[in-house]
Formats: structure tokens, C-alpha cells, sequence
């Protein structure tokens, strides 16, 4: 099934090596929070390098429909009035956040603390994905929400019309739950305060301040204690968002299984609380060299040379999992194509990502001849080496972008092309992928097309 309309089947296949720069879309978490904290703010925000794909085109008009004004003025320049905290409006149509956990999530908290109604929905991916992890600790604060069974969209949220400061523990790990809580804080009277026992990605905490929220962060033997100020004016910023080293690790994963390749992907992102996939490389033996290291936009940079290495098989320390969740995937290609076993553990998350990650990695690895053990929190793949693995089956994506990037990915370094029944939601994250993939010489092509 597709995201969008018709499933649209692509294939890759082994080509030269690859060459050039690869300049990919900015940064997703962050072009859904400038949008959010900027439609949250009194006065006009302005975003450069904000990642146009679906997922935050469909927050951006959730947005609007809360009251914000959001333009477009140019190729990733976007310009919010916002209408400050507690200001939203009761949307007069449901929202509809396509492929978004984040967007929904984030969206929820925001809206939790005032006193209005919304309905949320999504594709059929994101209805199949649990809400009660947010909506448990925003009926903290006094919302209330009324989905289908098991916490799933569609789902009603009315916001507290008298909302409380809260103290919550996140139960795992996830800056999508520790956001939503953040925001709903925004609009309560006094401290909140979120745990987490082991830290997530960081932004909301950074964006926050940068937009004038107080926020206080402890490392205490509970784990990072976040504690916001309620009811801040937020001021509205400029903010140029980083390329997203989360799209970033394709081109890198492929320039290191395609043999004689050399790129450069400028301007990533090398935030620590999403660099893990990076480190996890370098240690597998990944000829990655970080030049120009500095600041853009709040949030450390580097220009990324990658070049064709030989790899070997590791095991993922455990409590690296949350700064490279999404780059499993790439990382179980990766993986196959090195010398020796890749042992990935504490991973159950991804099992409710887009798809069940774990089971989209594990049958589609099967289909190109890899050996895989898997349990519910752990995965585990038997290395081929490079060049090594067969490929020639079709993987099932399941409408997950980061699937259906990463078998392409394989099919550049396997010895059959491999196929994909459905690359249409790569336009959720990385819009620009199929174009930026050719230009470096891969060989990706949409089939029957
Ligand atoms: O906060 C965010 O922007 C995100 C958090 C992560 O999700 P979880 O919070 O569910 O781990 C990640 O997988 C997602 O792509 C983006
Ligand atoms: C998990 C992801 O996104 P989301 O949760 O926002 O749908 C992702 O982009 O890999």
C-alpha cells in the first residue's frame, strides 16, 4: 500500500563508484519544532533550510489551522506569525498529520493546555501507532483524548481548560514524549518537569531556550531532569536549520559499501544526542573524516568526506541506541556488507516506528540472501562482506521512508539488483533522494515506470 496514491516500485542496482557532494534537506525535528515554537511565539519567525517533505508540510498545515500564519516565501524559506503560548485556536477540520508520529505527538502537547478541541488522524501507518505514550501524560495536566482501541488516531483531544503543572517520568526512551510533555508545560502555571532515564535527542530543550523559554537541565542518578517554566512569551527567532544526519547517513552508508567511492555531505548536524550511527561507523573501521567542524543555526556542524572502506562486524553498545534510532535500518545494510557478525540490541522501539522495523529489516535481508537472528528487542546480522551479498528479491516497505531508502541503499552494493515494492513515502523525509542518489552515479530507478 502507498502513502500517497499509487505505489511507486523502484529498483537499484551495482553501479560505478559514487562521486560528489551530496547536499541533503535539512534537519526533520527541527523544521517541525521551528514551525511549532514559531506558530507558539508572538510575532513572525523566519526558517531557512526547512525540510519540505510531507511530514512537515503536514504540520505546517496543522499550524495554520490552529490559528498560525505560515508562508512560504522561497525553496526552504518559511515564515511563521505565531500567536503565542495559549493562544491556538479551535481547528475547524480534523488534522491530519500523514506519516508523522513527531508531528502528531508534538502537535498533542501543544494544543493539550488550552481549551479546545481537536481531532487528529493519519495514513495507515501512523493509525497503527500508539498514542497512549503521550496521551497518558498529557491527561496529567487535565486533557483528556478519546481514540480507538489500544490509543490509536483517529483520536479526540480536549485540551485542559484549567491545566496543571506536571512531573513525569518518560517509560522509555523517546524526545517525542518528553517534547509533547515540554509543550503542554508552556501553558501550564509553574514547573514542569520531565525524566528520562537515558537521553534523547535534545532539540525541543535547546529550541525552547532559544526562543525564550526558561529551561533547566540536570544530570541527576534519576537520569536528565528537564524542568520548564510555564506560561513564558515566547519570541519569535530566525532559525537555519541543519542538514538532517539522519538523511545524511544513506549517501554515507552507500559511498562506504560501493567500491572506489569518495563524496563529501556538507553541513550535517553532529548534535551528540543524534550521532551514534556516525560513531557506530568509524568503529566498524568506516573511513569518515569530519572536516570544518562548527556552529549553524545553535547546533554543532561538520562536512562529511566518506569514502569506500573495508567493514567489519560489531556489537552496538545498548545505551547508544536512542542517539541512532532511525539509522538502524541503513545500519543492518551496512552490516551485510562487512566482514563478521552486527550485533543490535535494545532496539524493541523501532518496532513501533512507520513500520515494525525490526520485522521490515529482517524479511527484506532474508529475501537478498542474508542471514538474520532477531528477537523482540534485538537484531543480529551475518555479515557477507563487501560485495557479498546476492540481493535479487523485492523488499516490502510497509510505507516506511527509512525501509525503502535503505534496501536502495543495498541494492548499490549487491550482486543482483534489489527492488522495492513501494518507494513512494521517501517523500516524507528526504523528498529529494531518487535526484541527489543519481547524481552521485547510483543506479536508482523507478520500475515499470
Ligand atoms: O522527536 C523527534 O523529532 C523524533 C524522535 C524519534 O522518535 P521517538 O520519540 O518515538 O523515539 C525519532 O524516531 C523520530 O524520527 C523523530
Ligand atoms: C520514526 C520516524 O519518524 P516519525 O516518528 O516522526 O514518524 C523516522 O523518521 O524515522
Amino acid at each position: 500500500m502507498s502513502a500517497h496514491g499509487e505505489p511507486v516500485a523502484m529498483t537499484a542496482r551495482r553501479s560505478g563508484p559514487l562521486r560528489g557532494v551530496a547536499e541533503v534537506p535539512g534537519d526533520k525535528s527541527i523544521s517541525h519544532r521551528s514551525l511549532i515554537l514559531g506558530a507558539l511565539a508572538v510575532g513572525e519567525t523566519r526558517v531557512t533550510g526547512l525540510l519540505e517533505g510531507q511530514d512537515v508540510l503536514d504540520t505546517a498545515k496543522a499550524m495554520r489551522a490552529f490559528g498560525a500564519e505560515v508562508t512560504r516565501l522561497g525553496a526552504g524559506e518559511w515564515s511563521v506569525h505565531g500567536v503565542g503560548v495559549g493562544g491556538f485556536a479551535e481547528p475547524a477540520e480534523v488534522i491530519d498529520c500523514g506519516n508523522s508520529g513527531t508531528g502528531v505527538r508534538l502537535i498533542m502537547g501543544a494544543m493539550a493546555t488550552s481549551p479546545i478541541t481537536a481531532t487528529f488522524t493519519g495514513d495507515a501507518s501512523l493509525r497503527k501507532r500508539p498514542m497512549g505514550r503521550v496521551t497518558d501524560p498529557l491527561a496529567l495536566f487535565g486533557a483528556r483524548s478519546y481514540g480507538r482501541k489500544g490509543g490509536r488516531l483517529p483520536m479526540t483531544v480536549v485540551g485542559a481548560a484549567d491545566p496543571v503543572p506536571v512531573r513525569y517520568t518518560v517509560p522509555m526512551p523517546s524526545a517525542q514524549v518528553k517534547s509533547a510533555v515540554l509543550l503542554a508545560g508552556l501553558n501550564a502555571p509553574g514547573e514542569t518537569v520531565v525524566i528520562e532515564k537515558e537521553p534523547t535527542r535534545d532539540h525541543s530543550e535547546r529550541m525552547l531556550r532559544g526562543f525564550g523559554a526558561e529551561v533547566r537541565v540536570e544530570d541527576t542518578t534519576e537520569g536528565r531532569v528537564i524542568t520548564l517554566t510555564g506560561r513564558p512569551e515566547l519570541k519569535p527567532q530566525t532559525v537555519a536549520v541543519p542538514r538532517d544526519p539522519s538523511s545524511a547517513a544513506f549517501p554515507v552508508c552507500a559511498a562506504l559499501i560501493v567500491e572506489g567511492s569518495d563524496i563529501t555531505v556538507p553541513g550535517v548536524s553532529q548534535n551528540p544526542t543524534r550521532n551514534g550511527l556516525y560513531t557506530t561507523l568509524v568503529e566498524m573501521g568506516a573511513e569518515i573524516e569530519f572536516q570544518n567542524p562548527r556552529e549553524e543555526g545553535g547546533e554543532p556542524v561538520a562536512d562529511l568526506r566518506v569514502r569506500f572502506s573495508a567493514l567489519k562486524g560489531i556489537e552496538v553498545p545498548e545505551e547508544r541506541a536512542a542517539s541512532m534510532i532511525d539509522e538502524y535500518p541503513v545500519l543492518s545494510v551496512v552490516a551485510a556488507c562487512a566482514e563478521g557478525t552486527t550485533v543490535m540490541r535494545g532496539v524493541k522501539e523501532l518496532r513501533v516506528k512507520e513500520s515494525d522495523r525490526i520485522d521490515a529489516m529482517a524479511r527484506g535481508l532474508e529475501a537478498m540472501g542474508v542471514r538474520i537472528e532477531e528477537d523482540e528487542d534485538t537484531l543480529i546480522v551475518h555479515g557477507m562482506g563487501a560485495g557479498g551479498v546476492p540481493g535479487g528479491g523485492t523488499a516490502k516497505t510497509h510505507i516506511d521512508h527509512r525501509i525503502a531508502m535503505s534496501f536502495l541503499v543495498l541494492g548499490l552494493a549487491s550482486q543482483k539488483p534489489v527492488s522495492i515494492d513501494d518507494g513512494s513515502p521517501i517523500a516524507t523525509s528526504f523528498p529529494v533522494f531518487e535526484g541527489l542518489m543519481r547524481g552521485l552515479g547510483a543506479e536508482v530507478a523507478r520500475t515499470g515506470a
